[in-house]
This record gives structure tokens, sequence and C-alpha cells, in this order.
């Protein structure tokens, strides 16, 4: 039978704890050079018991800055919400915070049922976004019935948290959480209008008229098609999580191949980061979400497959995600690779912010030009495709790596047209790797063909409105030296600026000296120009993610 809060068994049994405090008592850890060595004040001393249990909070450190030292009252504002919970029996403020996790605060207890209710209340806090700590629990006295207990606890919290998420109702998540409810509210009016449309289609129409309502009524279908599918995803993900933490439970419908492979111990900050990501897919609205079961099914059990793709329908920030949480990274890494070295870069810079939390450190990383000395250690590695020919003539069999995605397949370089050459010779020999041909544009028959008719799938994109406007162009022959067209192009950038109050123009000119000439003339108060073309060193193109006083940008590229 559960025993009650004390541990009577406990042999190493200090004196009685100090009777729960109304507030918290607060101690600073005094630095090693302190006369006082053991990191408490004198004068509470009499106070001082070795703790059977402590909570440590960490703070992660991209959220606080490493040199800024954790404000204790923001601790104590998160102990006094834990209530009616009995609060720490003691806690300790680092003074220093030198760890790559952010120690903020250790609170020591020495009851076990204090500990756990407090354990489980910092836990639904986080999970209502009342902070974003991560409790860790350190126990002196090791009961393998606490740890039960304590995972039971959380299961029950997480479990209700994304019951919540997938019902889409807003008893566990606030109104602005429920993002399913405003997704399926969004489905229910598509249905509305394409009844509406279906009713006028069914009553007298011009022909004219009528073939505009039959494509409004595809398009809208098409839409309503992809939300569903979004849902869907979203569900299957959530499920996936649910039937791990509660330790295999299998729910009722919606069962497809498995999103996520978890693997030995319930990391609760991690899955609360998946969550976190998987509402922040939904939200985002990306394409490529809406298949990717489908695409990891079809990956999964084929060698090759070429993938088509809409321009930001989220093809590279996307797959390499869906690829390493279904398992195919596990011990091996996924290799992406760009014609470009700053896409790779930016690619991995990207993908690190998007699944902060959600695996390893270091598991993306890029390797944007070629040494001898790289490893396939990380789960996904951004590289141009000249890196990875570099690789294979040092080894042929490229081992270290699972799966290969070829991206931008389109543009058809020397080096990406080689590097699909050798790959194909290789995949007979190595029937464990996968390749993904990737593009938005590609000749997807003629790619399938080379890869022994291998699948193609088309991810169907968003459409956004495209708005045509021509500028009269100037009069008369060049001056200054370029074409009458760029002094037309700087034109009309300025004019947009001095219009539109944010984003960001591209402008393409046809030579790099037309773009310096451009940039160097750019004269609009509330934004820079941008250079960016092949001749620029890496460190000038990299000035395009910069931030200009939240100046707006130009990109006038070649
Ligand atoms: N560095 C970034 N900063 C902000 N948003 C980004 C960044 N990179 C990508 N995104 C967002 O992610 C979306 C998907 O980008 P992604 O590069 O995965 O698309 P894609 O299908 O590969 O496009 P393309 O065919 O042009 O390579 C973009 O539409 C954009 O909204």
């Amino acid at each position: 039978m559960r025993r009650s809060s004390s541990h009577p068994t406990n042999t190493r049994r200090i004196p009685a704890p100090p009777p729960h405090h109304n507030r918290p008592l607060i101690y600073y850890h005094r630095s090693s050079s302190s006369n006082n060595n053991n990191n408490f004040p004198a004068t509470r001393n009499a106070h001082r018991l070795s703790p059977n249990f402590i909570i440590d909070l960490h703070l992660d450190p991209t959220i606080a800055p490493s040199n800024k030292r954790p404000d204790p009252n923001i601790v104590n504002s998160v102990i006094s919400q834990c209530k009616p919970t009995p609060p720490p029996d003691r806690t300790i403020f680092p003074t220093t915070t030198t760890s790559r996790t952010k120690l903020t605060a250790s609170l020591h207890f020495q009851e076990w049922s204090h500990t756990l209710n407090f354990m489980t209340a910092l836990w639904e806090l986080r999970l209502r976004g009342a902070h974003s700590f991560t409790p860790k629990l350190q126990s002196h006295i090791l009961v393998a019935s606490d740890t039960e207990e304590l995972k039971r606890n959380l299961t029950k919290k997480f479990s209700d948290y994304i019951e919540g998420f997938i019902e889409g109702v807003a008893s566990n998540v606030n109104d602005d959480e429920n993002v399913v409810g405003r997704w399926q509210a969004k489905v229910s009016e598509k249905s509305d209008e394409i009844a509406k449309v279906t009713r006028l289609l069914k009553g007298r129409n011009k022909p004219r008229n009528f073939i505009e309502l039959n494509e409004r009524k595809k398009g809208l279908m098409a839409e309503r098609d992809l939300i569903v599918k979004r849902l869907r995803e979203f569900r299957a993900s959530m499920n996936c999580i649910l039937k791990y933490i509660e330790g295999g439970r299998e729910k009722e419908g919606e069962r497809g191949l498995e999103v996520f492979v978890f693997d030995g111990e319930i990391d609760w900050e991690r899955i609360h980061r998946l969550v976190l990501r998987e509402i922040r897919r939904l939200v985002d609205g990306l394409p490529i979400y809406a298949y990717r079961q489908q695409i990891l099914e079809m990956i999964h059990s084929k060698q090759v497959m070429v993938l088509i793709g809409e321009t930001g329908s989220g093809k590279s920030t996307q797959l390499v995600q869906f690829l390493t949480d279904s398992g195919i990274a596990v011990k091996e890494s996924i290799v992406c690779t760009q014609p470009r070295k700053i896409a790779a870069i930016s690619l991995a810079d990207r993908v690190n912010e998007e699944c902060r939390g959600c695996y390893e450190n270091s598991s993306v990383m890029s390797y944007p030009t070629f040494s001898s000395t790289q490893q396939f250690g990380s789960n996904v590695i951004f590289m141009t495709d000249h890196c990875l020919l570099q690789h294979y003539m040092s080894d042929t069999t490229l081992s270290g790596i699972s799966c290969i995605i070829v991206d931008e397949a389109h543009e058809r370089s020397l080096n990406t047209d080689l590097l699909l050459a050798l790959i194909r010779g290789l995949l007979c020999e190595r029937r464990d790797l996968r390749l993904v041909i990737m593009s938005a544009t590609a000749d997807a028959k003629q790619l399938s063909d080379y890869f022994y008719g291998c699948e193609i799938f088309h991810v169907e994109g968003r459409n956004f409105p495209v708005e045509v406007r021509y500028t009269p162009s100037s009069e008369g022959t060049a001056f200054d030296n370029v074409s009458p067209y760029v002094h037309d192009i700087l034109r009309t950038t300025t004019e947009i600026h001095k219009q539109e109050s944010e984003g960001t123009i591209l402008a393409f000119l046809t030579s790099q000296m037309e773009v310096e000439w451009a940039c160097e003339k750019f004269d609009a108060p509330s934004a820079v120009a941008l250079a960016l073309h092949g001749k620029l060193p890496f460190e000038e193109q990299s000035r395009v993610f910069q931030d200009f006083d939240g100046k707006k940008k130009s990109y006038i590229c070649h």
C-alpha cells in the first residue's frame, strides 16, 4: 500500500524539517571565495538541512540571455502560483549561470508528498504557459514507487493537455491555444461557402459565370481538403505522443505510420517541445504538413522518390524534421544538399530554431565547405552538393548516411547532376540508402525515368494573390552607363517602400555591375538595399539575414 508522505525507511533521517513557511526562505549561493564556504548565510545555518529532494529549475538559455542573472522575483512568483501546494523548505538562487542550460533556482524539500505536489504543479503551470522553467528532480532517497507516482501524475497532466488540443475544445487550453477549434471553424466556413456556390451553380448562369463559379467551388474544396488533412496530421502526431506517454495505449481510429519514434525514459521537456512544434506547424499551415504521413510511408517503403512542391511549401525545412522524427536518422545522418553555401547555412539555422528542444544539441548542422575531418554524427546535415561530392571521393559508399535529399534538383548544375549519377550507382550497392530528389519545378518524369521509374509525389501548394503592375520605361538610351530598366527598377522599388509599411522586396538585375550600381543609388529612408550575387564573399551574402534597426529590406540580386 502507498505509504504516507514521509519516508520511515530512511536511515539517513535528519532532523525534522522546519514547519512549513507561508513564504519560502530565499538563499543565494555564495561564491567559493567567500569565508563561509557552505553557501548559506551563517545566521541561517540553524535551518540548514540536507534536503531529501531538490527540484532544480532550469531555463532555456535561448530564452534568457546568458549574461543576465535570472530574476529571483520570477521564481518567487511561480512558487506562489503553486499554492495550495506547500512551498519548498528552502529556495536557492545560484549567483553564477555558466551552464548551457541555466540553473535558475534549486527548491529544497524534505517530504516526498510536497515534492510530488510541487513538481506536478510546476509542470501544470508550464503547460498553461505561466512560465518557461524546466523542473528537474534530484532525489537523495530513491524509492521506485516515487518515480512511478510522479510519472503517473505527469502523464495525467500531459494527457489532459494534449487531449484538449486533439478535441479542439478549450477545456484545457485557452482560446488563443485552441488552434484545432479555429481550424475546425474554418472547415465549417468553407463548407458553407461551398454549399452557397453549389446552390448558385444550380441556378441559371451565363456560361462565363458558370465556369467562374465552378472554378471557385474547386478552389474552396481544395482549401477545405488541405485544412482537413492538416488537422488529421496534427491528431496523428498528438495520438502518437499520447500512446508513448501512456505506455502504448492505442487510440481509436486514425492509426497510420508513427510520425514519432520514441526510445527510453520519458523526457517531459522534449514532449512539451514536440507538442508546441506541432501546434506551430498547424498554425503555419505549410502545405507539406498535410502530406507528412503519405510522404513518410513512401520514403519508408521505397528507396527513391521525386518530391515536387511549390516554392515555400516547406520541402527544405520540414522534410528533414519529418524524417528525423520518424526514426530514419537514429543511427546515421540525413544529408540534404543545396547548390549554394548560404542556403545550407541558413536552412540549418532555421531548422535548429524550429526544432529547439525537440532533439539533442548539435542534431542539425551545416557543412558549407568540405573538410576531411567532418563526421556524420548529427541527425541532419545541410551541405553543398559540392561538399557531398568531396565526401564521395573519400568514401564511395557514403557510410554514415541513411538518407540523401538532393534539393533544388531543377538547377541541374554540374555538381547536382554528377551527384545524382554517382548516387544512382550506389543505390544498388547500398539497399538501405534512401534518396529523395526535391524541386519546385524539375522535370519529374525525366528524373523518375532516370531512377528506374521511381514514384513521384506532388505537394499541392497554397496560392497567394499576385498583382501585376507595369512600369512605363524611362525614355532614352542608357545613362550613367546602366540600362534604363535599372533606373525603372530602382524607382519602382523606392515607390513600393514608400507605399508599404512592411515587407521585403526581391529585385533581379542582369549583371553584378548593375546590382552594385543600384545598391549605391538606392535611397529610401525606411529601407536598406542589399546586394546578393554569386561573386560576393560569404560574409557579405550573410548580411541579408541581419537586422538593420527594423528597416525594411530590398534584396538586389543577380
Ligand atoms: N530563414 C527563415 N526565416 C523565416 N522563415 C523561413 C526561413 N526559412 C524558411 N522560412 C519559412 O518556411 C517556409 C518553408 O520554407 P522552405 O524553404 O522549407 O520551402 P521550400 O518548399 O523548400 O521552398 P523552395 O522550393 O523555395 O526551396 C517559407 O515559406 C517561410 O515561410
